[in-house]
């Protein structure tokens, strides 16, 4: 049998920039390809290419950075099925391990011990039709909701699925402003002005080193 392998666009050691893990060391296992399109994407240039890696040699690749965090993202993760055992490998292996999926995928048959950024697409990105509103009823401990955020419609948007999903009550929220298209300062106002349940997040890595791969 050949062995299990993923298309991986970049492994890189860097701070985790989003998320409540935010600042801390973490190797990035970027998996290629997305059958999303979110207008604002940062990350498009892990549409396509990549390098096809064995399972084993990711784990090889991942150990030589000597972190105690992974964060598996893409492109989206879960569209490529071997990325469920690398997942269940870093984890054995005594990662703490975290997951950044669009959340138009099923994310139940992700290993209990992963944490799951599950994004919930506001209009904004032009692909708020994918959302998979299932994927909020098997949210456990560890997991997060978020929201990224382009304009004050994406952010009336955001109140309203909070409010009529009772997401406050199911799992840790997330708010993050496009980069470079909703200033944070605007964000900040408006999360404070209306008492949201919410954690504001900046993507730290883009302020420490701007928008590239890599970082
Ligand atoms: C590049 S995506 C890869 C993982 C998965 N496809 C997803 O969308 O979650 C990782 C995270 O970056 C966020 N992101 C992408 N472009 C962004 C931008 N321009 N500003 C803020 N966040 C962005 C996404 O919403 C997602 O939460
Ligand atoms: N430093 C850093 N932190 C991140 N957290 C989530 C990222 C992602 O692209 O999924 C990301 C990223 O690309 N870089
Ligand atoms: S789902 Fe993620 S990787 Fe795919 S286009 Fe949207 S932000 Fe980019
Ligand atoms: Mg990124």
């Amino acid at each position: 049998m050949r062995a299990a392998s993923l298309r991986i666009t970049e492994i890189f050691h860097s701070l985790q920039g989003e998320t409540s893990r935010i600042g801390l060391p973490t190797v990035f296992v970027r998996l290629t390809g997305c059958p999303l399109r979110c207008t604002w994407c940062d990350s498009a240039y892990a549409f396509h290419g990549g390098e096809t890696m064995t399972l084993d040699a990711i784990l090889d690749k991942v150990a030589g950075f000597g972190a105690r965090h992974v964060c598996v993202t893409g492109g989206e993760p879960l569209a490529q099925k071997p990325v469920l055992a690398l997942m269940r490998m870093l984890c054995d292996a005594g990662y703490s391990v975290s997951l950044e999926t669009s959340g138009a995928l099923p994310v139940d048959e992700v290993d209990p011990r992963v944490s799951r950024i599950v994004d919930l697409k506001a209009p904004g990105s032009g692909e708020v039709d994918k959302n998979l509103w299932a994927n909020l009823d098997v949210l456990r401990p560890g997991d997060e909701i978020k929201f990224v955020l382009a304009d004050r419609t994406d952010y009336d948007w955001a109140c309203r699925v909070i409010r009529e999903y009772g997401l406050d009550r199911r799992a840790p929220i997330l708010f993050s402003p496009v980069w470079e298209s909703l200033p944070p300062a605007t964000l900040a106002e408006w999360v404070l002005a209306d008492h949201l349940p919410v954690r504001m997040q900046v993507q730290l890595h883009k302020i420490l080193w701007g928008e590239r791969p890599g970082v």
